[in-house]
């Protein structure tokens, strides 16, 4: 495998600036998700290292060789998509044999036939070998089309939201699947996900991709506990961080300039008080752990909440804010 880097790499359709001055490094071995929503340059970014587009401005090296006029068959890269795209006539063994019997490869069918039957295991597809790839569940297909990718061993995989096409409980089973199997790799692995549970289960280090420009990257801890902005703070956390004025709750110490507070659910206290500083909405109870929709003044909040926590719609409560999160007028975090 091989490490990445993009530099000053910009792309626009028409007047819409898709891509604007992304500088990324992604080491050999590492597994990045670029995080954003739609419309925030994702796809497009994976496109231009594919080369699927051609980049405006900047640069982008593979291995430490320049892609500059390379078509993508020359940039030993594998890429797979949304919707699987299976030739529907062979049979899931053909599918996955199909990248290895390009005549610039020269595999011999023993070693193809190995190879074939490796990653059909990973993938968990070995049991339909035979099958036509029509003949799958949406869930079977999707492995196969990630088994043809990881059936090659190119320099970078790229994967444009892979299993956003599946049910929950599928791309449960398959991000824990994926991780294993680009550890077991030692895969470069470029992800595009407006999940953010695929990105905080399966990154090494995550990009925040907003209006085409990458703004910020760490690991998911960091992403989470340490944003950079508003932007990136709302990109994680279930539920969505609570942005509130300075002086709505007490425990703060906001520093010079803060005009918001980002308060999660571990920046919050709550005690039972009649006279409270709050009062209880409601309560959606999720099974292993409620969300609490709380009102103060005219402002909501949501956090979450033991379920055995004896309160109730209408209760007051008591809100105090420990160690929460400040931004100043422009969005960017106060330290
Ligand atoms: N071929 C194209 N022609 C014109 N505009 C395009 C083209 N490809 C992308 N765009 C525009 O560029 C911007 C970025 O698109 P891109 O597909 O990279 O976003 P994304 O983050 O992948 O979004 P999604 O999650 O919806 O796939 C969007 O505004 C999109 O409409």
């Amino acid at each position: 495998m091989a490490d990445v880097t993009l530099k000053g790499v910009s792309k626009s359709f028409g007047d819409k600036r898709a891509v604007e001055g992304v500088d990324l490094h992604i080491k050999d071995g590492e597994f990045v998700v670029l995080l954003g929503p739609t419309g925030a340059g994702k796809t497009t970014t994976l496109r231009l290292i594919a080369g699927l587009e051609k980049p405006d401005a900047g640069t982008i090296s593979i291995g430490g060789r320049p892609m500059e006029g390379l078509a993508p068959a020359g940039r030993d890269v594998a890429f797979v998509f949304q919707q699987y795209s299976l030739y529907p006539h062979l049979t899931v063994y053909e599918n996955l044999a199909f990248p290895l019997r390009s005549p610039a490869r020269r595999m011999d069918a023993a070693a193809v036939d190995a190879r074939v039957r490796q990653v059909a295991k990973m993938v968990r597809i070995d049991h339909k070998l035979e099958n036509r790839s029509t003949r799958l569940s949406g869930g079977e297909m999707q492995r196969v089309a990630i088994g043809r990718a990881l059936v090659r061993r190119p320099a970078i995989y790229l994967m444009d939201e892979p299993l956003s096409s599946l049910d929950a409980k599928l791309r449960g089973e398959l991000r824990l699947e994926l991780k294993r199997i680009q550890k077991e790799l030692g895969a470069t692995l470029l992800y595009v996900t407006h999940d953010q549970i695929e990105a905080m289960t399966m990154a090494d280090r995550i990009g925040i991709l907003a209006e085409g420009r990458l703004v910020q990257i760490g690991t998911p801890r960091e992403i989470y506990a340490d944003p950079a902005n508003l932007h990136v703070a709302a990109r994680l956390g279930q539920p969505h961080i609570n942005i509130v004025p300075v002086d709505l709750l007490p425990g703060a110490t906001p520093p010079r300039g803060a005009t918001a507070i980002g308060a999660r659910t571990e920046h919050i206290a709550i005690a039972a008080s009649e006279g409270g500083n709050a009062r209880v909405d409601w309560i959606e109870h999720l099974g292993d752990q409620n969300h609490l929709h709380i009102r103060v003044g005219a402002h909501k909040l949501v956090t979450l909440a033991d379920p055995d926590m004896p309160v109730n719609p209408g209760d007051r409560i008591d809100l105090t804010l420990k160690n929460p999160l400040y931004f100043g007028q422009d969005g960017q975090r106060l330290v």
